[in-house]
């Protein structure tokens, strides 16, 4: 689904990537770990269209990704800033533009409402929200939408652990639904949630195994 070759993204002098490779299959699960700064979430605005490659390539699909690739924006659903909020919509609202934009029935935003914990809080603007429910909002907000590739930054953010082990299960889900999933996170437990494990330092990728292989040595 995705392949990245010798991407690399400099800031001036900083290199944030170095040459990173990575390929995500269809269904499949990766976890991006890594100290603050090691270029996670560099790559991963690299890889759903949201910034390009000094050097490198990105191909989505088969096929190379351009600059604000309209199948990109309609196949990578992502989770990972508030950019998508607007102040002056409730949480309902928030759902129901997402499903207009992307040609989606709207009967799914019930269950999704309630599945986040969100029904008491459908008709409240973001203002209102908690931090976890924010978060729990973008995470619905993505999941009715549709997608072959689902990116998220850090979507353990905020969370308690009981929507944390919700969000667990959506990860399964989706790959088992085919999607292709990619996250980066802080947290080990939810990376063991992944089939492969990627660590990231300084830009670079340094391990890449499965969680119990990566998680084992970082230990070490
Ligand atoms: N727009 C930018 N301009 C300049 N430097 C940037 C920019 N975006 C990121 N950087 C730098 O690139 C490096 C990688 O940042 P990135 O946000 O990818 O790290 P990260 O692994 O996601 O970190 P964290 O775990 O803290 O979220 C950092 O040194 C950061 O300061």
């Amino acid at each position: 689904m995705l392949t990245v070759t010798g991407a690399s993204r400099t800031f001036g002098e900083l290199e944030a990537l170095r040459a990173v490779d990575l390929e995500v299959a269809a269904g499949e699960r990766v976890a991006l770990l890594g100290p603050n700064g090691s270029g996670k979430s560099t790559l991963l605005r690299i890889v759903c269209g949201r910034d390009r490659p000094t050097t490198g390539t990105v191909v989505f699909d088969g096929e190379p990704m351009t600059e604000d690739d309209v199948r990109v924006r309609a196949r990578v659903a992502v989770v990972g800033d508030a950019l998508g909020c607007y102040p002056d919509l409730t949480v309902r609202q928030h759902l129901e533009l997402v499903a207009v934009a992307h040609g989606v029935p709207e009967d799914r935003i019930g269950e999704l409402l309630r599945d986040h914990r969100l029904a008491d809080r459908a008709d409240s603007l973001p203002s209102a929200l908690s931090s976890g429910q924010l978060q729990a909002m973008l995470l619905a907000s993505a999941l009715l939408r549709p997608r072959d590739l689902l990116v998220l930054d850090e979507p353990e953010q905020r969370l308690d652990p009981r929507a944390r082990g919700r969000l667990a299960d959506v990860l399964r889900a989706e790959s088992d639904n085919g999607t292709a999933v990619l996250f980066a996170t802080h947290h080990r437990e939810l990376a063991r949630v992944a089939h492969r494990v990627i660590v990231m330092e300084d830009g670079a990728l340094v391990a890449d195994g499965s969680p119990d292989e990566v998680l084992a040595e970082a230990d070490a």
